[in-house]
């Protein structure tokens, strides 16, 4: 979790990797129309992002009940939308990545090929309410390379689990589906209610 431009992505695709667990990219669960919102400069509303983010509970359930760890990318911004991720079958742990403003502005300018304006940071900063310490998960400084970024993701996730992650199945685990990284458009869980009815 973490506004844009925090290194979500940079973390997940690093972890995913390391752990071989199954790796949703949150923004694939977007429908076309919040990518359309998000690259014209508005911010989403609650609205736009519940439906959204029950998909993304979906795909993290499929993946818990089938027996393996699994990593998404997921802005989360607000606690009530981490409730509703929590509502996924398995424990859901958050990984809060935060970098400094002024990088982020940076890098979200120098990045290439991504939907998001640098414009909507002030609105991701304002909306963001930062993990509480009541809920499970952990919060990262994204401040240095991405190797330590995921050197202190798996000393948090070691800490957090009481057991080290590299020791959760995987994607080579028998029963867990398709290995790789997700393509939202090929999973039938990136629908929302009422596409799916
Ligand atoms: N520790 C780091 N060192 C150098 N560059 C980094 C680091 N972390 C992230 N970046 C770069 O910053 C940019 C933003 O990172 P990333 O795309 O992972 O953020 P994000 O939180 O997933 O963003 P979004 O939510 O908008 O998809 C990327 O170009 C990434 O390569
Ligand atoms: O809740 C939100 O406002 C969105 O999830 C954004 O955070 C973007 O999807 C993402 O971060 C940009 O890549």
């Amino acid at each position: 979790m973490g506004i844009s431009g925090s290194g979500k992505s940079t973390l997940a695709e690093a972890l995913s990797e390391e752990l071989g667990w199954p790796f949703a990219e949150a923004d694939e669960f977007h429908p076309a129309a919040n990518i359309a919102k998000m690259s014209a400069g508005t911010p989403l509303t609650d609205e736009d992002r519940w439906p959204w983010l029950r998909s993304i509970a979906g795909w993290m359930s499929e993946h818990a009940e089938a027996g393996t760890g699994s990593v998404v990318t997921c802005s989360a911004l607000k606690r009530s939308y981490r409730e509703l991720l929590e509502t996924a079958a398995g424990r859901v742990v958050f990984l809060e990545v935060d970098a400094d403003p002024a990088v982020i502005e940076r890098r979200m300018n120098e990045r290439e090929g991504h939907f998001m304006p640098a414009s909507l940071l002030p609105s991701q900063i304002a909306t963001l309410e930062p993990l509480e310490a009541d809920e499970d998960g952990a919060h990262l400084a994204n401040t240095g390379s991405v190797e330590e970024l995921e050197a202190s993701a798996l000393a948090a996730l070691t800490r957090l689990l009481g057991a080290d992650p590299h020791t959760l199945p995987g994607r080579n685990h028998a029963s867990s589906g398709t290995p790789g990284r997700h393509r939202a458009q090929e999973n039938p869980s990136n629908l929302n209610e009422e596409e799916r009815a």
